[in-house]
């Protein structure tokens, strides 16, 4: 798959463990910054990880911020995202197997890189079932982003 990246300041230094796990796992990463501590706004990052994925350059996004949530917020302001904050291995691949989640978040203040590896390796292993609940409800986020 065709991943995109970004962190802040704050999850700049958990990136760079992440971005060279992806590639060893054999997936393209595109890695839009922070490219190093200096301080940068969570929402300018997340435009640049949203933007890479709402117009299909990536399959997935993966934002770092420092606790996930902010990163959340932006990404979810973007049409066509649907990002998510994943803690728990659960979480990591069920958004995308029921919600379709595209953008996945993490805090680098909250989980080490051991366990914010194993999170990523289960949310880029997941497929979106094709369930019809599943599918219905996704659809009925896209018609929620169409009415905005
Ligand atoms: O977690 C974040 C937003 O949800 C950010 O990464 C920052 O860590 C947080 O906003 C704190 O800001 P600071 O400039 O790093 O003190």
């Amino acid at each position: 798959m065709r991943i995109v990246i970004g962190s802040d300041h704050a999850g700049f230094p958990l990136k760079a463990t992440v971005v060279d796990h992806i590639r060893k796992s054999g997936h393209a990463v595109e890695d839009v910054g922070s490219h190093d501590d200096q301080p940068v706004d969570f929402p300018d990052i997340a435009k640049l990880v949203t933007g890479s994925v709402a117009d299909g350059r990536a399959d997935r996004g993966l934002l770092v911020c420092g606790t996930g949530v902010g990163a959340s917020i932006a990404a979810n302001k973007v049409r066509g995202i649907r990002a998510a904050v994943c803690h728990d291995i659960h979480s990591a691949h069920q958004c995308v197997e029921h919600d379709d989640v595209n953008v996945m978040c993490i805090g680098a203040q909250i989980v080490g890189p051991w366990l914010a590896l194993d999170l990523i390796d289960a949310y880029l292993a997941a497929e979106f079932s094709t369930d019809e609940d599943f599918r219905r409800r996704v659809e009925k986020l896209h018609q929620m982003d169409n009415e905005r």
